[in-house]
C-alpha cells in the first residue's frame, strides 16, 4: 500500500484531466493547476463531461462521480500544491517549460518525502531531476492516451532516483491507481515510444510518399493486425504536435534518421492541424 493521498497534476490539457481523473477516481485528493482562469475552466469542463460520460455508461455511479467530483480541487496558484505527497507534471512537451515547473514545484512543495513526477514522453527524466534540491525523489510516471483506459504506466527512475521513490510509485500506480507498471531506463522515448514513434512516422511518410490513401493506412493496421487505430488517427489522437517534440527528443538522443519529422508532419504542426485538439490533422473533427 501507500501513503500518498494528496496529488497535485500540473496542466489539464488531454493527459494531465486523464490522470486527475485516474486518481481522483481511486479515492485520492487531486488539485489540479493551470496557467490562466480561461485554461482552469476548459479543463474543469473536460473533467466533468468525461465523468458524466462515464456515469452515462454505468462505469461509476452517479454518487461515486459526485464524490469524485468532491476530491478535485482547481488552482491558478501553484503555491497551493505545498501540501501535496505527489505531484504528476502533465504539460506540453517541452524540456524549458518542463524545467522551469520543476524548479517552482521543487520551492512551493514543503513535503519534505513528497515526490515530484512528470508524465513526459521522452524528456530524459534526469534533465528535470537536476533542476530541483531533491534528485532523489523525481521519477517519470507515464501514462496512456486515453489515461482513464489505458492499463499501463511506465516507469521511469532517473540515475539519480532514490530506491524509496520508486518503491512508492510502483505502490500507487499498482495498489491505488490498478494501473499495470513496466519499468524503463532513462532514454529517450522510455519503451513504448521508442517503438511506437517510428512506427507511426514511417506510416506518415508512406502517405507522403503517395504508395496509399490515409484510410487504406489505417484500414491496413486495424483489419490486418487488429489495432484499435491505424497510425494516422492515433497520431492524431496523440497530438501532432507532441508527436514532432517525442520525435525531436529521440532524434537528439539517438541521431536515428528513423526519428527524424518527416517534412509532412512539421508543415501539419507549423499550419496548427495538430489532430483532433485542433480539429483538423491527417483528418477532419
Ligand atoms: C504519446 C505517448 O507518450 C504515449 C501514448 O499514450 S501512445 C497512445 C496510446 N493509445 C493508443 O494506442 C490508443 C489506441 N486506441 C484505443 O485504445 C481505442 O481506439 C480508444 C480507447 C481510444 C477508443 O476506443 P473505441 O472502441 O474506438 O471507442 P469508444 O467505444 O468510444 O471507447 C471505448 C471505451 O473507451 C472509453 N473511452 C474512450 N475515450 C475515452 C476518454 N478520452 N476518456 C475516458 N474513457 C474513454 C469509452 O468510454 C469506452 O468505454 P466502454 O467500452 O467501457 O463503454
Ligand atoms: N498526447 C498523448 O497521447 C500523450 C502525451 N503525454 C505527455 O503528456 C504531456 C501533456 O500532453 P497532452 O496532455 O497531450 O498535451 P495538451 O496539448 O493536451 O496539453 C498541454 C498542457 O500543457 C499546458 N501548457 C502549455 N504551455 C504551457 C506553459 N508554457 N506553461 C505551463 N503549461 C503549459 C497547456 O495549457 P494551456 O491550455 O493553457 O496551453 C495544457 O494544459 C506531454 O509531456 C506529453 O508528451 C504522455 C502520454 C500520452
Amino acid at each position: 500500500m501507500t501513503d500518498i493521498e494528496r496529488v497535485g497534476v500540473v496542466g489539464c490539457g488531454q493527459m494531465g484531466a486523464g490522470i486527475a481523473e485516474v486518481c481522483a477516481r481511486s479515492g485520492l485528493d487531486v488539485m489540479v493547476a493551470e496557467t490562466t482562469g480561461e485554461a482552469l475552466e476548459i479543463g474543469r469542463t473536460r473533467l466533468t463531461n468525461s465523468l458524466g460520460k462515464a456515469a452515462e455508461r454505468g462505469k461509476i455511479t452517479e454518487e461515486q462521480r459526485d464524490a469524485t467530483l468532491d476530491r478535485l480541487s482547481f488552482t491558478t496558484d501553484l503555491g497551493e500544491f505545498s501540501d501535496r505527497d505527489l505531484v504528476i507534471e502533465a504539460v506540453v512537451e517541452n524540456e524549458q517549460i518542463k524545467t522551469e515547473i520543476f524548479q517552482v514545484l521543487d520551492q512551493v512543495v514543503t513535503r519534505p518525502d513528497a515526490i515530484l513526477a512528470s508524465n513526459t514522453s521522452s524528456i530524459p527524466l534526469v534533465k528535470l531531476a537536476v533542476a530541483t534540491s531533491r534528485p532523489d525523489q523525481v521519477i517519470g510516471i507515464h501514462f496512456f492516451n486515453p489515461a482513464p483506459v489505458q492499463a499501463l504506466v511506465e516507469l521511469i527512475p532517473a540515475l539519480t532516483t532514490g530506491d524509496e521513490t520508486i518503491k512508492r510509485s510502483e505502490a500507487l500506480v499498482g495498489d491505488i491507481l490498478g494501473k499495470h507498471a513496466i519499468r524503463a531506463q532513462d532514454r529517450a522515448g522510455f519503451v513504448v515510444n521508442a517503438l511506437l514513434i517510428p512506427y507511426l512516422l514511417s506510416a506518415i511518410r508512406m502517405f507522403e510518399s503517395g504508395i496509399a490513401s490515409r484510410e487504406d493506412i489505417d484500414n491496413g493496421m486495424e483489419l490486418g493486425c487488429a489495432h484499435p487505430m491505424g497510425p494516422l488517427k492515433l497520431s492524431d489522437l496523440i497530438g501532432l504536435d507532441t508527436i514532432v517534440a517525442i520525435a525531436e527528443s529521440m532524434y537528439e538522443e539517438y541521431k536515428e534518421p528513423l526519428y527524424a519529422a518527416p517534412p509532412l508532419l512539421l508543415r501539419m504542426v507549423d499550419a496548427g492541424r495538430m489532430g483532433r485538439k485542433t480539429g483538423s490533422g491527417f483528418y477532419s473533427y
